[in-house]
């Protein structure tokens, strides 16, 4: 079990809120995301969660026990930081076995473990390697693994992959993935600025904004249902549309958001304009289209389009049309 309780918890450094009445349940076996701008909190939330930081008010608890003022290490908490630091003149196989022999485990336990892991994590071949001759994501499983070796209820992801390149940022998004479904009793929680990491990876985002919590759901519920307008910008790539005045007013708001896939041309439809510029993708174009009063719209189109720059276009929704307040909260449809 490692369920996690937070209730009206607040941080400040000196006199500045960094965390503004939190209040969050996560359930045991939960891959949970935190999505929000930089400086928003989500380091901050993960390191109260760990004990790496006190908090300044509310209560922390995990299985239903108190730990405000337990220690970190008491916490049955492992944490992986973006950057990690593995030992140079260890192989793979001693990093990871390292936090059992500091524990005093025998050798024949530290080996079984470590075949374990690195069959988990796809190690198998390299742990007679040293770090030097492992390419950065092989790096970063080595830094899971020793992380996981000590068989913790919760494992807390600070940006793991944001020193990775595109490609292997890939790779190890689907291989986090595979283990979460390895360790089902392990709750794990995951910082990143990356939405696409955060939609494939979460069973809940938390998307939190200027410390504090703007909306908590699903990633299907977010991008469905985003309760505000920055919501509706944060989750969904390309990002959504916002228009006003005249284009907004046919739909009684003073805001409006379509997501550019959700258009589609359409003869009389809402929105007409000159092309910019296209995209191809291969598998799907991208048209940007400049509206009247400055205005302009992301258009996503399947598959290969003849649509080019210069032309006119009208364009109307295949899907919802979000009208937001004046405040930028989602009004009913
Ligand atoms: N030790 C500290 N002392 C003072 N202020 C801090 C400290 N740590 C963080 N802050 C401030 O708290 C706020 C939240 O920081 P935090 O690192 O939690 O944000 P974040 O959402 O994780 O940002 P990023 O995505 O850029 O890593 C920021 O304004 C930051 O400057």
């Amino acid at each position: 079990m490692s369920s996690i309780r937070i209730a009206n918890l607040y941080k400040n450094y000196s006199a500045l809120p960094v965390l503004k009445d939190i209040n969050l349940e996560i359930e045991t076996g939960q891959f949970v995301v935190f999505v929000g701008p930089s400086g928003c909190g989500k380091s901050t939330l993960l390191r109260c969660i760990s004990g790496l930081e006190g908090v300044s008010a509310g209560t922390l608890a995990i299985d239903g026990k108190m730990v405000n003022d337990v220690a970190p290490a008491e916490r049955g908490i492992a944490m992986v930081f973006q950057s990690y630091a593995l030992y140079p003149h260890m192989t793979v196989a001693k990093n990871i076995a390292y936090p059992l022999r500091i524990a005093g485990v025998s050798k024949a336990e530290q080996h079984r473990r470590v075949e374990d892991i690195a069959s988990k994590l796809k190690l198998t071949d390299y742990l007679h390697r040293l770090p030097k001759a492992l390419s950065g994501g092989q790096r970063q499983r080595v830094a899971i693994g020793r992380a996981i070796i000590r068989d913790p209820n919760i494992f807390l992801f600070d940006e793991p992959l944001s020193n990775l390149d595109a490609a292997l940022r890939v790779q190890m998004r689907l291989e986090l993935t595979t283990l979460k479904s390895q360790l089902p009793n392990t709750t794990m929680i995951y910082v990143t600025h990356d939405q696409v990491e955060a939609m494939t990876m979460a069973d809940k985002i938390v998307v939190l904004r200027a410390g504090v919590i703007e909306q908590v759901g699903t990633p299907m519920d977010l991008y469905d249902w985003p309760q505000s307008e920055f919501v509706a910008g944060f989750i969904g790539s390309p990002k959504m549309n916002f228009l006003t005045k005249s284009h907004a007013n046919p739909f009684q708001a003073a805001r409006i958001g379509i997501r550019p896939e959700h258009l589609t041309p359409q003869d009389g439809g809402p929105w007409s304009g000159r092309v910019t510029h296209v995209e191809h993708l291969g598998s799907d174009t991208f048209v940007y289209l400049d509206l009247s009063g400055d205005e302009s719209l992301t258009v996503r189109l399947d598959g290969r389009s003849p649509i080019a720059a210069g032309d006119n276009l009208t364009v109307g929704p295949k899907g919802p049309v979000y009208r937001f307040s004046p405040e930028g909260r989602t009004m009913a449809a």
